[in-house]
């Protein structure tokens, strides 16, 4: 039996627990009053937005955002040795202004201040303060932005923070994650080098390399740090039941169909076992005559934490060449000696990809980009952030046609391998996301879903480019 004090004190602190609760509470619903915060979910046609209490993107810029400016903040105290190591004495000072700037941006997200414009000097500097300054009033802060918006613009903000410092001007702040996650996925990665050796040429083999690229969507640091399990290639008809939509067969037809000479472009997403997944389906384009090219198009900047820029993919080809393991260095060679007779291309730096523009847009933002990629008989785009680049982050019934949620971006076949984690879809079967949401409400944020969808363009070899 508690003594009379220790109950007393028991009240006590659940009383003080209680209040705390209230007063969190009093302090939301003060915050969503004053930003006009939604409490119904977005209508169909509408674009995704932190406006939304029951969206994604409002746990977003309330939580994840916040938390990931924190833990940016933490890594880079923690880190501070080894960055002046690495940058030089003056860093010591850089990084304190940078982890001042760093603290504002986040007081801004959580206040919903309104969005700056860019005043650091850089390729993209005024391409973005002209996308910000052309987005209305109502649309310039962070609960009240497109989704995809305000969150490419809160990555562009961080580069921005260390563009402005001398020594830190090229450090990348997601560096160190990218390469532990790859170190870390090394005996998956093997198993899987082994298990797609001397794949022959076959409907069935590109099928099951095709979502073995798409399955490696699930593994973005942003959103977990598991990795995948050894056996995922020869287990990969095991997540077949999980395939909201595969539309594999057909771009296999499309692809054996199209005119000389092929490329095949591919618009990556994460570094690590997504890209490895993603070389070795290039690699078996290659090696099974499906085409004579293929182009990658990776990141300018640090972007979402895990996403592919040139650094990332040239340390990779490195870890392999420079690998104990002798099937990892045979890989590491035969890369490199596409990249050396261009049947592989790493595609110059394209600021289209960090910009917040979706990809309806290309054609009159980046026309050369556009005409570049209406070169490839296929390009293929991995990941969530690019779905929703291809679909503009707008709330279409589940059902619509791939083709249609376009809205006329169509340089070529258009295929996405997408991870579902987030909030919108299109293109699936009726009753799908009723039926999984009635199972378990946060199905499109578990990475548990994917789909495999392309909207075909029919091309004759003498089509315009656009
Ligand atoms: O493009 P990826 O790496 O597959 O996913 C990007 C992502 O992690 O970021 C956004 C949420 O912050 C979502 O689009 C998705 O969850």
């Amino acid at each position: 039996m508690p003594s009379e004090a220790s109950s007393h004190t028991e009240v006590t602190d659940a009383t003080i627990a209680d209040n705390e609760a209230t007063i969190e509470q009093m302090k939301e619903l003060k915050f969503n009053e004053k930003n006009l915060i939604i409490y119904t979910p977005p209508g169909v046609n509408e674009e995704l937005s932190a406006r939304f209490l029951s969206s994604f993107a409002f746990v977003t810029f309330k939580r994840r955002s916040p938390g990931l400016l924190k833990d940016l903040i933490t890594f880079l105290q923690e880190r501070e040795p080894e960055i002046i190591k690495e940058c030089g004495d003056y860093a010591h000072f850089d990084l304190k202004r940078t982890i001042w700037s760093l603290e504002l941006l986040r007081g801004e997200m959580i206040n919903n201040d309104e969005f700056q414009v860019f005043r650091v000097k850089a390729p993209d500097t005024e391409s973005w303060n002209k996308f910000l300054m052309n987005l209305s009033e109502d649309r310039r802060q962070w609960f009240s932005a497109v989704w995809m918006h305000a969150e490419c613009y809160m990555y562009r903000r961080i580069w921005s923070i260390f563009q402005r410092s001398e020594t830190l001007v090229n450090y990348d702040y997601f560096g160190d994650q990218k390469m532990s996650a790859a170190r870390r996925v090394t005996p998956q990665m093997k198993d899987v080098l082994e298990a797609t050796r001397k794949l022959a040429r076959s409907k069935e083999n590109f099928q099951q390399l095709l979502k073995l690229s798409a399955w490696g969507n699930r593994y973005d640091l942003s959103m977990t740090d598991a990795g995948p399990s050894a056996k995922i290639f020869r287990q990969i008809s095991k997540y077949d039941k999980d395939l909201l939509a595969d539309q594999s067969s057909d771009i296999w037809k499309d692809l054996t169909e199209a005119c000389d000479p092929v490329y095949v472009d591919i618009v990556c997403d994460n570094a690590g076992f997504e890209l490895f997944a993603d070389l070795l389906l290039a690699e078996y384009i290659i090696e099974s005559g499906l085409a004579r090219r293929v182009r990658f198009h990776v990141k300018a900047i640090p972007w979402f934490i895990s996403d592919v820029t040139h650094q990332d993919f040239l340390w990779l080809l490195g870890y392999f060449r420079k690998h104990c393991i002798p099937e990892f260095r045979a890989f590491g060679k035969r890369i490199q000696g596409y990249l050396r007779d261009r049947s592989f291309i790493l595609c110059d730096k394209s600021y289209f990809w960090t910009s917040g523009h979706d990809c309806s847009q290309m054609k009159r933002v980046q026309p050369c980009l556009y005409v570049y990629i209406s070169e490839a008989a296929l390009v293929i785009f991995k990941g969530d952030l690019n779905y929703r680049k291809l679909l503009g982050d707008i709330n279409y019934i589940s059902t619509a046609k791939f083709s249609d949620c376009l809205r006329g971006f169509q340089p070529t076949s258009v295929c996405a391998l997408r991870v579902i984690k987030s909030d919108i879809y299109c293109g699936l079967p009726v009753c799908t996301v009723d039926w999984l949401t009635e199972d378990n409400p946060d199905w499109m944020i578990s990475g548990e879903k994917a789909v495999i969808q392309v909207a075909i363009k029919h091309r004759l070899s003498s089509d315009f480019l656009v």
